[in-house]
């Protein structure tokens, strides 16, 4: 089976403090792995490792097989990896969900001096369908509830087209008809792309419902099942 995600001894931290211990972890190609972890564990600073935000000190990075530790292919990495932030509201701007939507490719195939193509506009509403916000598209995005506004997220990272979705504690403050339809756009996500999904969680209910695999994180070292 193809590996999305190669982690090989990592070893990283801030200056002098080590947060993850020589962590080894595959995610494979159209696999939905969630990271468990209690605060602190250091489940956001492996996000910024798989990201290269941050410095590797120790270990190799290969995703889709190829070597990114450190930098290489930045550009190449992050057109792979759709990420969303735990934080991010792109609820807040006085734009529609559609061009909210469309404005996720910014930088891909258009920017100041292109506009956007036919196709760029077809991949939006594909994703729109998907996520379940076809009824809203032109909606103000300051009006969306904060279920509404994670499923928008999660369109501004599909629509760059990426094999790997990295989710950061999609599910909280949500309710529980906000997670049953989250957990159905990840579903239909899964099936419509073959994404690999890499999930943090603190739920663990949620996290066994709806992931296939499970890891722990504790105090920066990593355990399966
Ligand atoms: N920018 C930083 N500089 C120094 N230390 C940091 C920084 N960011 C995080 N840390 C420390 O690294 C450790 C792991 O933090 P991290 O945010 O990765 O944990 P987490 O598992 O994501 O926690 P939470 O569930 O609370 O988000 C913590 O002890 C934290 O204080």
């Amino acid at each position: 089976m193809e590996k999305a995600i190669e982690l090989k001894g990592l070893t990283m931290g801030y200056g002098e403090s080590i947060v993850l211990h020589n962590i080894d972890l595959t995610v494979y190609l159209g696999e939905f792995l969630t990271i468990f972890g209690e605060n602190g564990a250091g489940k956001t600073t492996l996000f910024k490792g798989i990201l290269q935000l941050l410095p590797v000190q120790r270990g190799k990075i290969y995703i889709l097989g190829k070597d990114v530790t450190n930098g290489k292919d930045k550009t190449w990495l992050r057109s792979q990896i759709g990420y969303v932030p735990q934080k991010y509201n792109s609820g807040n701007f006085p734009i529609c969900v559609f061009d909210a939507v469309l404005l996720g490719r910014w930088g891909t195939s258009f920017s100041y001096l292109k506009k956007p193509s036919k196709e760029d506009k077809r991949i939006t509403e594909e994703i729109l369908e998907i996520v379940g916000l076809t009824p809203l598209k032109y909606q103000d995005c300051r009006k969306l509830s904060g279920g509404q506004t994670q499923r928008l997220n999660i369109a501004r990272a599909l629509v760059r087209q990426p094999k790997i979705l990295l989710l950061d504690e999609p599910t909280t403050h949500l309710d529980i008809d906000s997670q049953r339809l989250l957990d159905e756009t990840l579903e239909n996500i899964r099936q419509q792309y073959n994404l690999s999904i890499l999930m943090i969680s603190h739920n663990q209910h949620h996290a066994r419902r709806i992931s296939d695999r499970i890891v722990y994180l504790e105090k920066g070292r990593l355990f399966n099942e």
